[in-house]
């Protein structure tokens, strides 16, 4: 189901948690609302659900307005399965119950309940634990469970709150292929909240980008990437350093840009102007040469697996730009680079 948010606004007392929040998200799509502790994610997850009233604006699922002015849908008239981080589940019921549990409800006869719930517990691959309670369970199995019950409620609509939050970081990640596969089969629409950007990643078909209660930027997990909209979103995910350089032709999205004294070409908004201009560079637009213009020190080097990660200090700018080196590298130790891509943030971004 489509989901339309126009122009959402929540306030906690003075405190205003969502500022008109507008996005509209397809059927069927992968939806990550990214951003840091208290910027709003929860709030808006729960007014989605109806577990919040919101102060203005308006949300459509699938056509159908559920909260407006002069318009509030309850929860379970909402057609939207919640999946939190605590898994939300019955103790004192059996795996196959806490799945059943909704259907029993809504009234389903007995026999097409537990044929539901078998498929919903063979999808989720939980079958042979039917019988167990949650407190019988890994982490992982539990989320699982979680998974099944709102499938069980054949939600066309999936709100997920940080649900592998709880989880250690190896079962993270295969929790996370198991979330998109589970996307797939059941061609639901899902809103996920992280605060992870690696996670954020992974799932997503497109990630908002949130803060203080307002969408940053939403795009494609590539673009937000390697096309971020302000100096904050360059800021917010991967690692970068923004520099000052100076664009001096400009045709077709690319720039011919001058940073410490060296001409480069590199992406650049249609926005952009010649002039002066803020150049984000990640680690890995920097290269190192055996003899490079860009004579450099490296001020500290941390292994990261696989290779290091140096800042280092551009002689000619005393800039200290991030760079990944694929051997050792020494606090002292002399280094040339050459740059090779780049990305000037555009000047009239949201922060
Ligand atoms: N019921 C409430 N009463 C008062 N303030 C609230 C209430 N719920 C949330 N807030 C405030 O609204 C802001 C947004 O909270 P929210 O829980 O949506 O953030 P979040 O992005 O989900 O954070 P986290 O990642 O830490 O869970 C916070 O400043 C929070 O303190």
């Amino acid at each position: 189901m489509s989901i339309r948010l126009s122009s959402l606004c929540k306030s906690f007392g003075d405190h205003l948690a969502l500022d008109h929040v507008s996005v509209e998200i397809e059927t069927g799509e992968f939806f990550v609302v990214l951003g840091p502790s208290g910027c709003g994610k929860s709030t808006l997850l729960r007014c989605i659900a109806g577990l919040e009233a919101i102060d203005s604006g308006e949300i459509a699922l699938g056509g159908q307005m559920m909260a407006g002015p002069r318009t509030f849908v309850p929860p379970e008239r909402r057609n939207v399965g919640v999946v939190f981080q605590s898994y939300a589940l019955w103790p004192h019921m059996s795996v196959e119950q806490n799945v059943a549990f909704p259907l029993e409800t809504a009234g389903l006869a007995r026999s097409e309940t537990a044929d539901q719930t078998a498929a919903c517990l063979e999808m989720v691959e939980l079958a042979p634990l039917a019988k167990r309670r949650p407190a019988d369970l890994s982490g992982g199995q539990r989320q699982r469970v979680a998974l099944a019950r709102c499938l069980a409620q054949s939600a066309r609509t999936i709100l997920m709150d940080e649900p592998l939050a709880n989880l250690d970081p190896h079962l993270r990640s295969a929790m996370e292929e198991e979330l998109a596969e589970f996307h797939r089969k059941s061609g639901s629409t899902t809103i996920f909240i992280t605060h992870d950007q690696r996670e954020a990643m992974a799932l997503a078909d497109r990630i908002a980008l949130m803060k203080d209660g307002k969408l940053l930027q939403v795009d494609a997990p590539d673009k937000l990437y390697s096309r971020p909209a302000s100096e904050m979103a360059a800021q917010f995910i991967g690692r970068s350093t923004i520099v000052n350089a100076t664009a001096m032709q400009v045709q077709n999205g690319r720039a011919r840009v001058h940073w410490a004294d060296q001409p480069i070409d590199v992406a650049c908004p249609s926005s952009t102007r010649p002039g002066p201009v803020r150049l984000m560079i990640r680690p890995e637009h920097l290269k190192p040469a055996d003899d490079g213009a860009l004579a450099s020190i490296v001020q500290r080097a941390t292994y990261r697996g696989g290779y290091w990660e140096a800042h280092v200090r551009i002689e000619r700018t005393s800039e200290e730009v991030l760079v990944n080196l694929a051997t050792r590298a020494g606090s002292g130790d002399e280094l040339h680079l050459f740059l090779d891509g780049g990305w000037v943030v555009p000047a009239d971004g949201p922060l």
